[in-house]
């Protein structure tokens, strides 16, 4: 049985041969002029990337640099305020530059706009909604797990980040917003950075920024780096070996709530032995705190001198000079310490000698919250893909 490359030989021959001479006179010399297609990729280092990727190859770092990939970029995490109650990060958004908190548990990109009541926009900068770019028919609402929240409508619009540019971006101009937004100078909207499928816009879910530049950025990822009364970064398409010590333990996440969520298989207290229980919780920079199961809180505060879980100040409550112990993850296999100085949040009012802890209990969750306490001093990675994965590091 010929082979089906002579099988092929053959039939190409017979193509020139199988014309007689007048067809062969017939044929004149001619040649197609080739459209380029739009999305044809100039830069075979690019395409090789691209392919890697799509079937979930790693990309080595020579063919990264040789496809020039990027554009990467990096946005600043700043404090809002002396406790690290929640980070800015300033956002080009249709060409006004608004602080925005960047938000792993969530996936909407929303912000204050001018077509709310211009009483809600004293201090803030906000979009200027225009009116050719409305996304006609959309809108969206959006609740939080602390009550606040916001409504509005949709704007297709180029938002920049750091340098990464998404150039027809789901921008959701606020109508309206809570009173706790309304109250909270600082914040003029939020960038959700969940999976899309937690965004809230009817009757279409947007993408989320991520989402839409993913596929531009050398690697499809982004990287999170907040800290302890101190600015830190998004990074978004690489991963910054200057911001962490020590290896990198990888965790598959699970991605069917929409969330960045994983599973813990233990903790442990101060120098104490692991405690092997598994903490399924989500990554979230939209949360302050960092929410557990009762019993881990329980075992927790058991260490730290004259803690009382408060009903007056509706949760655990120690006084501001004890030193509160470390507390330790395991992820990955890997030992994940938080400071015991991070654990020390904020008085629970202004002067007081009480201190409300940066560790609570996730009763009524459903699941635990690893928020802003766990993860500013962590290096994390958040890597999309066939199968999306967290990396963590030691800051
Ligand atoms: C001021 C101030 N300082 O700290 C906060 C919080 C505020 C309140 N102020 C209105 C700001 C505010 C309230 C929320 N945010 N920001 C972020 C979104 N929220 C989330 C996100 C998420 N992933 N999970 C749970 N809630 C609630």
């Amino acid at each position: 049985m010929p082979s089906f490359a002579s099988l092929t030989a053959v039939l190409a021959f017979l193509g020139v041969v199988g014309a007689t001479p007048v067809e062969l006179q017939k044929r004149k010399a001619f040649s197609i002029g080739q459209v380029e297609r739009k999305t044809y990729i100039k830069n075979g280092a690019k395409s090789v990337a691209k392919t890697l990727r799509k079937y979930g190859a790693k990309v080595p770092q020579n063919i990264l640099n040789a496809a020039n990939a990027g554009p990467n970029g990096s946005a600043p995490a700043v404090p809002a305020d002396q406790y690290d109650s929640l980070y800015l990060s300033p956002v080009d958004v249709g060409g006004t530059v608004l602080q925005l908190d960047f938000d792993t548990g969530s996936a909407d990109l929303w912000c204050f706009s001018d077509l709310q009541a211009s009483s809600q926009l004293t201090g803030h900068d906000y979009y200027k909604a225009v009116a050719s770019k409305k996304v006609e028919g959309a809108s969206w609402r959006i609740s939080y797990g602390d009550g606040s929240g916001a409504s509005g409508t949709v704007y297709a619009d180029k938002v920049v980040v750091g340098g990464v540019t998404a150039t027809s971006q789901a921008v959701e101009a606020a109508t309206s917003v809570s009173t706790q937004f309304q109250a909270d100078r600082d914040t003029d909207g939020l960038l959700g950075l969940s999976f899309s499928t937690l965004n809230t816009v009817k009757p279409t879910k947007a993408k989320t920024f991520f989402d839409n530049v993913k596929d531009s950025l050398a690697e499809p990822l982004f990287a999170v780096t907040l800290k302890y009364h101190a600015p830190g970064t998004y990074d978004f398409g690489f991963i910054d070996k200057s911001k962490y010590t020590g290896e990198i333990t990888y965790i598959d996440v699970n991605t069917a709530n929409g969330w960045w969520e994983f599973t813990s298989t233990g903790y442990s207290i101060g120098n104490g032995a692991t405690t092997t229980v598994n903490i399924d919780g989500i990554g979230d920079t939209g949360t302050t705190l960092l929410y557990l199961p009762t019993a881990v809180v329980k075992a927790y505060y058991a260490k730290v001198t004259g803690a009382q879980n408060s009903n007056t100040y509706g949760g655990w409550v120690f006084p501001c000079n004890s030193a509160p112990p470390d507390f330790t993850l395991v992820i990955g296999g890997s030992k994940q310490t938080v400071p015991g100085k991070h654990i020390n949040y904020a008085p629970v009012t202004t002067g007081s000698s009480t201190c409300f802890g940066g560790i609570q209990t996730n009763d009524g969750i459903g699941f635990s919250i690893f928020g802003d306490i766990f993860l500013k001093s962590k290096y994390v990675i958040h890597e999309a893909g066939a199968k999306p994965r967290l990396g963590f590091a030691q800051q």
